[in-house]
This record gives C-alpha cells, structure tokens and sequence, in this order.
C-alpha cells in the first residue's frame, strides 16, 4: 500500500542479575532483579500511556526477555496478544567471556582489548568450550540449531543471524498493519538498530541500549526509519541508562 508506515517498538529487557553483578551474559538463562522487574512494568506504563498499543510481540528465547515483555505488556493491559520466539533475537553469544566479571577483564586484558570484545563489529570473544558451566550446549531450546548454535559471535554475527527473522516474521506483521513489539536484549536490538539506520561498522560501537525503556521506529513503505534514530519514551532516563551502559566495567 503506497504511503504505508509501521511503527516498531523495541525494548531491552530490565536490570538482569548478571547486569546488576557486572559479569558478561550472553545466552546464560539468568533472569530479571527487582529493579529490572520494575523498570519493565515502567515500560509498560510508558507505552499505555503513549498510546502505543502493540499488536503482537517477538521476543529471544532468553527469560529476561520474555519476563520483561510479560510485566510490561501486563502494565499495559495488553499481555493477550500474540508471541512469536526465536533465538535470531537471542543476546550475542559471549563465548569465552560469558560468566565473567567485566571489570576483572578490563583489568587483565586491557581497556583496548576490553572495549574489542564488547563493541568492535567483527572480532569475537574466543569460543566458549562445551564443558563449560555457562555452555548451552544440550540446552534442548537450541536443539534444532545442532551444530550451527554458536560458541561465540561478533555484532556482525549477530546481525547476520538476526536479519532473516527481521526480514521474516517481523516485516511480515508490520505489513499487515500490526505495531510490532520486540523484546530482546543489548546487542540484539543494536544489530537491528544498525540496520534500520544504517550505521556504519565504526559508529555502532558508540550506541549502547538502555534497560526497559520503549524506543519507537515509524518506518516508511520501504522499512526506512522516518525517525533516524528512534524516539525513546522516556529521552532523559535513555541518555542515563545508556550512558551507564557504554561505562560498564570501569567501577569496582
Ligand atoms: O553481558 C552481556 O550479555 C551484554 C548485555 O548485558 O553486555 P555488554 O553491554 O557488555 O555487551
């Protein structure tokens, strides 16, 4: 339909136990603190108030982020819509880091090596080995990747994993005409948002996500944001929270 626009919400799921800890996540199942379980609800309150009304939601495979779009979805009066799940929109695999402290790292390897592992597009951590107490592997929700489930991944990887759901699933509500709901994670939302406005590989290390506060695309006929950027609902607590982010691993 010519003139058609869509409206996207993205939002990363609230404070995890392992964001308040400060260690590297990745695919470990941990799910929300208090505080996150909070700052989902705020969301939620956010789109009702908005007047946002999403149509349908896609979430990861991961707890934090279907926990985060079920409170807030709840907050907002909308927890019967439908869900579609896929690990396309898991949090990156962190490999060899997953289940470390990110300050202990910044120490031992280095500030450069550090912010390359969190934030270059296309250098991964080392994989993470099966034996390991934070592996997925025989994790029955990955059972139809087999051997293609990732022992680790760069943002590139990412974004490559996540764009045929994007190009899937996900155009194919906004089409219709739904307002699609996204809840995922950090680094899953800025291999989408690096798509949609065409970050450079260089920029997207510069853009962190805040936890729980609903970013709004309206995208044109051709999925081109009309918004560069997105519009948070909340500006001044996204700025913070994201500010937070980017400083991960400097204290303590
Ligand atoms: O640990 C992780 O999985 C992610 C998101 O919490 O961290 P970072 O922001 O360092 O990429």
């Amino acid at each position: 339909m010519a003139g058609m626009t869509h409206t996207l919400i993205l939002l990363r799921h609230g404070q995890s136990e392992w964001n308040e800890k400060n260690l590297f996540t990745g695919w470990v199942d941990v799910t929300l603190t208090e505080k996150g379980r909070e700052e989902a609800r705020n969301g939620g309150a956010m789109l009702k108030e908005s007047g946002l009304k999403p149509d349908v939601l896609h979430t990861s495979l991961l707890s934090r982020a279907i926990l985060t779009a079920n409170l807030a979805l709840e907050e907002a009066g909308r927890s019967w819509i439908p869900v579609d799940r896929s690990w396309r929109l898991n949090e990156r695999h962190y490999g060899a880091l997953q289940g470390k402290d990110k300050a202990q790292v910044r120490q031992e390897f280095g500030e450069e090596q550090f912010m390359t592992w969190r934030r270059s597009y296309d250098i991964a951590p080392p994989p993470l080995a099966d034996d390991n107490e934070f592996s997925q592997a025989g994790d029955e929700r990955y059972e139809a990747l087999g051997d293609d489930a990732p022992r680790t991944e760069c943002l590139k990887d990412v974004l490559e994993r996540m764009l045929p759901y994007w190009e899937g699933s996900i155009k194919e509500d906004l089409t219709q005409g739904k307002t699609v709901l996204v809840a995922a994670h950090g680094n899953s939302l800025r291999a989408l948002v690096k798509h949609l406005d065409g970050i450079s590989d260089d920029d997207i290390a510069a853009l962190n996500i805040p936890t729980g506060i609903p970013l709004v695309y309206q995208l044109d006929e051709n999925f081109k944001p009309l918004n560069p950027g997105g519009t948070y609902l909340d500006p001044e607590a996204a700025a913070a929270n994201a500010a937070a982010v980017a400083n991960q691993g400097k204290s303590h």
